[in-house]
């Protein structure tokens, strides 16, 4: 996952994108960009890192014009140190077009070997992103006949992107001189919502962003989700069109973003994320009271940050009172999106520490969202134990993740997974933990859709179901084989 902001104003946006970036910090820490453009010229700064560090005053001063897009990058493809591959990317023809992109493509080795062979256009990374924007500027060149780009032309190139690509793409682009272009891969599998607030008398200031949270926080008015398939072109001056550009769009959200990647204050296909969690933790609460003791425990403790509202949830089902004995050092980022193993490890320590007082000779309940490595669940059992801990069983409110997840998390190897080729006890045991409860896959889905138009979810990464077409064992070899460095 990576965090995707455009917006078109009729004043400069370089701040507002930056804002927006901001709130969108939690998708993605490994590099960060922006663009703008004042008619014909398009700007951009990109720097590694997070977003306050990669800015100063110059940067910014040298990011003139009304419309503008911004990226934060979590790598899936390529390199996460590679600055070439940092977004967004840059082409100069037609027009002149910088795209950001989140998700990750299924079908890179087929499209570079096309765009190479067929369109004879030089890719010079490894990144799927720039192959993306390659086939969109390819696929817009081929649709212009005079100078000017008309709404058929921008809306055909996109149908045509679809037609070529495969995997999962939510997409903001600007074409200099034209106008700013959005649009989501026909499962919906990463979020784009569209808003926008009032601006002079009659027009609207727009943003398209991953989560509504960059919009709130900022005083848009949430309009709607851009569906599966559908593209958004909003023009320099502020028109906003819209036409559903595949032929068979279907909503099939990842699983992953309601239990991990977004932040719990947005909405996303409209299911709350905050809501979903809860629900996640009821239903958690019901498979740890169906195979535990209850008498084993005495307390429920969440992993801050994103187990709270699971925890909480738990612990109310079950009657047990809720104490956060593991606090959170707020200058450490997200441990799981960090590149390296070596990395991961330090940073968890470096996160959480264990209040002896909370500990010592109880029986423990730890809640998390999610074990993907095991790196957290190893270190906070160990802390758990050092603090004094009698009995301690760790849940997950999500199931075992036992497959790679090819759509855009970083988890694309199956012997990273802890519990790859384990039974749950197996699992206990490498985690040190005494017991060890997962949720259900269908009370992971029924949990988060419930109440919502959404009746399926990407899920691939604990059912091994993938929902695009190439995703063959013989492509999860090769991504093991060459993946991110
Ligand atoms: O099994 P693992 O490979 O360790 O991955 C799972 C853990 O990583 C995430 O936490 P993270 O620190 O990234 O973020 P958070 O503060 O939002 O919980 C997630 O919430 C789990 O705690
Ligand atoms: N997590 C993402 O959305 C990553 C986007 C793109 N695949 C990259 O690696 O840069
Ligand atoms: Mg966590």
């Amino acid at each position: 996952m990576c965090g995707i902001v455009g917006i078109v104003s009729s004043e400069p946006v370089n701040q507002l994108v930056y804002d927006s970036l901001l709130l969108l910090q939690h998708r993605g820490q490994d590099s960060t960009g922006i663009a703008t453009t004042d008619g014909n010229t398009l700007h951009m700064r990109k720097a590694a890192g997070q977003v306050r560090e990669a800015y100063r005053t110059r940067d910014m001063r040298a990011l003139p014009g009304t419309m503008g897009l911004g990226h934060v990058r979590y790598a899936t493809k390529g390199s996460a140190r590679n600055e070439e591959e940092t977004q967004p990317f840059y082409v100069n023809a037609p027009y002149g077009i910088v795209l950001v992109h989140n998700g990750n493509l299924t079908n890179t080795r087929e499209l570079t070997d096309e765009l190479y062979r067929v369109d004879r256009r030089h890719l010079n990374t490894t990144s799927d992103t720039e192959l993306l924007i390659n086939i969109l500027a390819n696929e817009l060149q081929a649709q212009i006949s005079g100078t000017d780009l008309d709404l058929d032309q921008v809306f055909t190139s996109v149908s045509r992107v679809h037609e070529r690509v495969e995997g999962s793409y939510a997409c903001i682009a600007l074409i200099a001189g034209h106008g700013l272009l959005a649009f989501r891969d026909p499962y919906g599998i990463r979020p784009l919502v569209l808003g926008r607030r009032p601006l002079g008398f009659v027009g609207f200031e727009w943003i398209v962003a991953s989560e509504t949270v960059a919009l709130e926080s900022q005083g848009y008015e949430v309009v709607r989700d851009i569906e599966p398939g559908e593209a958004v072109f909003i023009t320099r001056s502020g028109e906003m069109h819209s036409r559903q550009c595949a032929a068979n769009p279907r909503l099939v959200p990842c699983a992953f973003e309601y239990v991990y990647l977004a932040r719990p204050d947005s909405i996303m296909n409209g299911i709350s994320v905050y809501e979903a969690r809860l629900r996640l933790g009821d239903r958690l609460a019901d498979t740890v009271a169906a195979y535990t003791p209850m008498g084993d425990i005495d307390v429920v403790m969440p992993i801050p940050d994103s187990s709270r509202p699971a925890a909480m949830q738990v612990a109310q089902k079950l009657g047990i009172e809720y104490r956060e004995g593991f606090y959170k050092n707020r200058y450490v980022g997200r441990t799981f999106i960090m590149p390296g193993q070596a990395e991961r490890k330090k940073s968890v320590r470096q996160k959480l520490n264990a209040m002896g007082s909370e500990f010592r000779g109880k029986n423990i309940l730890i809640v998390d969202d999610s074990i993907v490595r095991g790196t957290t669940s190893r270190e906070i059992v160990d802390m758990a134990r050092a603090a004094g801990a009698n009995k301690v069983t760790f849940s997950s409110a999500a199931p075992p993740v036992r497959f790679p997840h090819v759509y855009g998390i970083n988890m694309p190897s199956r012997r990273e997974l802890v519990a790859y080729g384990k039974k749950i006890p197996e699992i206990a045991t490498e985690i040190g933990a005494d017991y060890l409860i997962y949720q259900e896959v269908a009370d992971m889905q029924s949990a988060i859709v419930q109440g919502s138009r959404v009746t399926d979810l990407e899920k691939s990464c604990f059912d091994g179901r993938y929902v695009t077409g190439t995703v063959t064992e013989e492509y999860l070899r090769w991504v093991e084989a060459t993946q991110l460095s």
